[in-house]
């Protein structure tokens, strides 16, 4: 499989707080890797590291075979990583059409009829189609959450990076966001997807890693990882989300 992303022995850390100490992990192409671990772990500050909003102490980021650790988020993203924000932060005066459009434009790099087909088609991969032409600050959270996704999507990345997008959505609109994301890996896009609502990962991931204290507690499958007696212990025994 080839390598779309690689940490190379990662170290961050913010006075006393270790967020990242000598990680390294590997993202293949087309592959969807699902990162758990308790609050503080460390998991945003890994996606700041990746998308460039954040420098590593020490370390290398690679994207697609080119050490990207000192550039800057901007020239990553037109390099290929997408990412979402745990809060998303439209433009609320623009509509869905243009919040994706601006996207397409800056990260995707793309003019004219172009820029407004791609848009078009990542609205209707992310069921905002019809509320192309709805202000961003009319949508409800699950909306808001498509298009946070629908964003990073219109940068046209290789690696799409999610933040805790199941976070405060119903069961029925967690299920509709599972659909969304399957469909994406179906059509071969690498996703890395942060996560407290578990149970959305396992029906979407093909691997999981557990994240504390700076590094790797378990990597691999995703229902292995969920009974390991180590990660099971950062959970006060129950496992993440009470999985059993
Ligand atoms: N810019 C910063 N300056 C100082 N400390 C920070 C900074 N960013 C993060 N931290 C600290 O680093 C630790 C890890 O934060 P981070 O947000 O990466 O964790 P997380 O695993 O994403 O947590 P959560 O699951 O709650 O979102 C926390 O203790 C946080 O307070």
């Amino acid at each position: 499989m080839e390598q779309l992303l690689h940490l190379d022995d990662i170290t961050k850390r913010f006075g006393q707080v270790t967020v990242a100490e000598n990680l390294t992990l590997s993202v293949g192409a087309g592959e969807v890797l699902g990162i758990v671990g308790p609050n503080g772990a460390g998991k945003s500050s890994l996606f700041a590291m990746i998308s460039g909003d954040l420098r590593p102490d020490s370390g290398a980021v690679w994207l697609l075979g080119r050490d990207v650790t000192g550039v800057a988020p901007h020239t990553r993203t037109r390099a290929g990583i997408g990412r979402t924000y745990q809060v998303p932060r439209p433009f609320e005066h623009l509509t869905v059409f243009e919040n994706v459009l601006v996207c397409g434009y800056q990260g995707a790099g793309l003019k004219g009829r172009q820029a407004w087909r791609h848009t078009m088609g990542v609205l209707d991969r992310t069921g905002l189609a019809d509320l192309a032409d709805t202000p961003a600050g009319r949508l409800g959270l699950l909306q808001r959450k498509r298009l946070e996704m629908a964003r990073a999507l219109g940068t046209g990345p290789r690696l799409l990076l999610l933040d805790e997008v199941a976070g405060g959505l119903t069961e029925p609109e967690v299920a509709e966001l599972v659909t969304v994301v399957r469909q994406l890996h179906a059509e071969g896009l690498g996703i890395v997807w942060i996560e407290h609502v578990v149970h959305a990962l396992v029906k979407t991931v093909d691997r999981m890693v557990c994240l504390a204290g700076g590094d790797v507690v378990a990597d691999g499958d995703p229902m292995a990882v969920l009974a390991d007696p180590k990660v099971r212990e950062l959970y006060l025994g129950s496992g993440p989300e009470g999985v059993s």
